[in-house]
């Protein structure tokens, strides 16, 4: 399988200041990820554990006041160009490199993004102008027609306003619209959460889509949802304050998850709980840290029921366990992982 972004020990501080102190809320901090060709990696954790800074790092996203503190993000194209995060002198050059050529970002607020006086294929037009010099409308036309047909949305909405499509239909336009230059990578955030279950259904069958027919690659699907990415995800990363803590086949993570927030995690999710597994509903206790003073060692020792001494002391490392199991908590062991 051939890897699409690599991310080494990845650092993103915002920057704060009271008074005239300053501050660091540590969103994302030392995070080691890979996403391959052919992913659907459900990126799941709390709200705040820092999902929508790691996708903004996905996104070579650095502006005020997010800061790119350190490590490697690197993004390998099909043609194998390779385009790293410390490359990059401002968010400008970023943009035209790589937004929505090679990566593209559907925000959690897409649905309500869409200016609703402009027309469909406006706003197609708009974006797509953004990206690729000379393109015309004519030929965003051509295009979003043959993408809107291929996602089972009618042709009649390219000539209609936003606020003339349901929640479901606005969101898979929003899908067709950001993948037309066929990025390499699609970041979604919580793109179903606004949604009802059975139009929630409808756009994860377009996201399967997207990625079946080739428009993208690979997707990075983000949610607090466990039990919505579930449905599409072939990988599970879990996330907990700023760090990622386990990551596995989604079948592994939900059926056998290892680290003990993602256990937790779990249990707390009431539709997955229904299905086959009888130990009641459960809350992990206590809450997650302030990512400006995180605790020292496991981030998640405070909340955990095994913690030991070492994990008040030392960081655990993501370890490698069984060959392809991921996670980092001292209560195993095994060679060091991604
Ligand atoms: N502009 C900002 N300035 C300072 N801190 C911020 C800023 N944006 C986010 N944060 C903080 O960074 C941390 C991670 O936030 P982030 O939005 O990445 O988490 P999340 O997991 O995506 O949460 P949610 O699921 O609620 O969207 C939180 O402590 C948040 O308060």
């Amino acid at each position: 399988m051939s890897e699409r972004m690599i991310l080494e020990n990845v650092r993103a501080y915002y920057r704060q200041l009271k008074g005239t102190t300053e501050y660091f809320v540590k969103a994302v901090d030392g995070v080691n990820f890979t996403i391959y060709d052919g992913d659907i990696i459900g990126l799941v954790g709390e709200s705040g554990c820092g999902k929508s800074t790691l996708a903004k790092a996905l996104m070579f996203d650095f502006h005020p006041p997010l800061e790119f503190k350190g490590g490697r993000i690197e993004l390998i194209t099909r043609d194998g160009k390779r385009f790293n995060a410390s490359q990059f002198k401002g968010i400008d050059t970023v943009k035209k490199t790589l937004w929505g050529k090679h990566i593209a970002y559907v925000p959690q607020d897409a649905l309500n993004a869409l200016m609703p006086t402009i027309k469909i294929k406006k706003i197609a037009y708009d974006i797509l102008r953004s990206h690729e010099k000379g393109i015309t409308l004519k030929k965003t036309i051509e295009l979003l027609k043959e993408r809107l047909a291929e996602l089972d949305l009618p042709e009649y909405v390219i000539d209609v306003y936003p606020f003339q499509l349901s929640g479901g239909m606005r969101q898979r336009v929003v899908l067709a619209m950001t993948t037309l230059l066929t990025p390499e990578v699609l970041i979604v955030d919580e793109p179903t959460s606004a949604l009802d279950v059975i139009t929630q259904k409808i756009v994860l069958k377009a996201l399967v889509q997207l990625k079946k027919l080739g428009f993208v690659d690979s997707i990075v699907f983000i949610t607090h949802d466990i039990s919505t990415v579930r449905q599409i995800a072939n990988r599970i990363a879990v996330m907990y304050a700023g760090r990622i803590v386990e990551v596995g086949s989604t079948e592994q993570v939900i059926n056998e998850p290892l680290h003990p927030y993602t256990e937790g995690l779990i249990h707390s999710v009431p539709s997955i709980e229904l299905e086959g597994k009888e130990k009641g509903i459960s809350y992990i206790p206590g809450h997650p840290p302030n990512l400006i003073n995180p605790p020292a060692g496991c981030r998640f020792h405070p909340r955990c029921p095994h913690a030991m001494d070492i994990c008040r002391k030392e960081a655990p490392p993501l370890m490698k366990i069984n060959g392809n199991r991921i996670v980092a908590c001292w209560l195993y062991g095994g060679e060091k992982g991604e």
